[in-house]
C-alpha cells in the first residue's frame, strides 16, 4: 500500500504536486491521467523515492519512502521509464539480468541460482529468439518488452509505469498491457501506470486519477472518472462517450465541431 499525504513538489514557488491526498491499496491497477505538465511523471518519481517531497509524504506500509535504503526500495518497487531501455551494446539476455542488481552482493553473485527466472521473464515477453541480439538490433516495441522482461525479474511487489505504450503500435500496446495485466493478477501486485491513452486505460486499470495543474481533479473507476465533464476540464476537448460492448468500459469519440469544417 503506498498512501500519499499532503504529498508536494515545487520547482521555485511552482507546485507542480500540490498537497495530494491518495492511497493506492495493493493488487489492482491505477492508471494515473491527465494532460500534458500535469505533473503525473513527477508524481511517479516521488513514489518510486528518486525525488524528494518538498513537503508532506510518501508512505509504504506507512514508512516514509526516503527512510528505506535503496537496495531495499529496489526490491519492492520496480520502475518502467518511458522510452524502454537506452541501448548501449547489451543484448536482451544481459539487460534482463541487469533486474537481478537488487539481490546481489558487492561481487555480482546472488543466493539463489536466478537463471530459471530470466529465461522464465524472456519467454513471457515473447523474446526467447532475439535472446542473443543486441537492444539497438531491436524494434521499439521489442525493446520496451525488455525492459519490461527487466522489470519481471526484479520481483517487485509495486510496479511503477510511465507511459508503458508510447510510441507503440497498437499490436504491442496491447500485448504489453496484457502482460503486465496477467502478472499483476498472478503476483498480486500493485501496479501504478501514467497512461495518455483512455481508452487503454479504461479497458485495463481498474481506478483511475486525473491530474491538473498537480491536483486531483477526478478518482475513481473509469466510468466515475471517464465523464464528458472531466475530459473537458482536464483536456479543453469535447468527448462522447461510448460503451465498450465486449467490457461494458466507457471508451472516448472525440466530438468534431462540425460548423467549424464548412
Ligand atoms: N527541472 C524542471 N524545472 C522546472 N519545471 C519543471 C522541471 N521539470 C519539469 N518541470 C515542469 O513540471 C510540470 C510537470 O511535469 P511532468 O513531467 O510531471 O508532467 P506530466 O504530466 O508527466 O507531462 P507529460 O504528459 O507531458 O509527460 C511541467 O509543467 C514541467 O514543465
Amino acid at each position: 500500500m503506498i498512501q500519499l499525504q499532503q504529498l508536494t513538489f515545487q520547482y521555485g514557488a511552482r507546485s507542480i504536486v500540490d498537497r495530494l491526498d491518495y492511497t493506492f491499496a495493493g493488487n489492482a491497477i491505477y492508471g494515473i491521467i491527465g494532460p500534458n505538465g500535469a505533473g503525473k511523471s513527477t508524481l511517479l518519481q516521488l513514489i518510486a523515492g528518486v525525488r524528494k517531497p518538498s513537503s508532506g509524504q510518501v508512505l509504504l506500509e506507512q514508512r516514509p519512502i526516503g527512510e528505506l535504503p535503496r537496495r531495499q526500495l529496489a526490491q519492492r518497487i520496480a520502475v518502467l521509464q518511458q522510452g524502454g531501455l537506452p541501448t548501449l551494446g547489451f543484448t536482451v539476455k544481459e539487460v534482463v539480468a541487469m533486474g537481478r542488481f537488487p539481490y546481489q552482493n558487492w561481487l555480482g553473485s546472488e543466493r539463489a541460482d536466478a537463471t530459471a527466472l530470466i529465461d522464465e521473464a524472456i519467454e513471457a515477453t515473447g523474446l526467447t529468439h532475439l535472446a542473443n541480439r543486441t537492444l539497438e538490433q531491436l524494434s521499439g516495441g521489442e525493446r520496451q518488452r525488455a525492459a519490461l522482461a527487466k522489470v519481471f525479474v526484479q520481483q517487485p511487489d509495486i510496479l511503477l509505469l510511465d507511459e508503458p505504450t508510447t510510441y507503440l503500435d497498437i499490436g504491442y500496446q496491447q500485448m504489453i498491457m496484457e502482460l503486465v495485466k496477467q502478472w499483476q493478477r498472478k503476483q498480486q501486485l500493485l501496479v501504478i501506470a501514467v497512461m495518455h491513452d483512455l481508452n487503454i486505460a479504461a479497458l485495463y486499470c481498474d481506478q483511475l486519477l486525473a491530474l491538473r495543474g498537480g491536483s486531483i481533479i477526478a478518482a475513481g473507476t473509469a466510468e466515475q472518472v471517464l465523464i464528458p465533464e472531466h475530459i473537458a476540464s482536464l483536456y479543453e476537448v469535447e468527448a462522447l462517450m461510448v460503451n465498450h460492448p465486449q467490457q461494458n468500459v466507457p471508451q472516448l469519440l472525440l466530438r468534431l465541431d462540425l460548423d467549424k469544417e464548412n
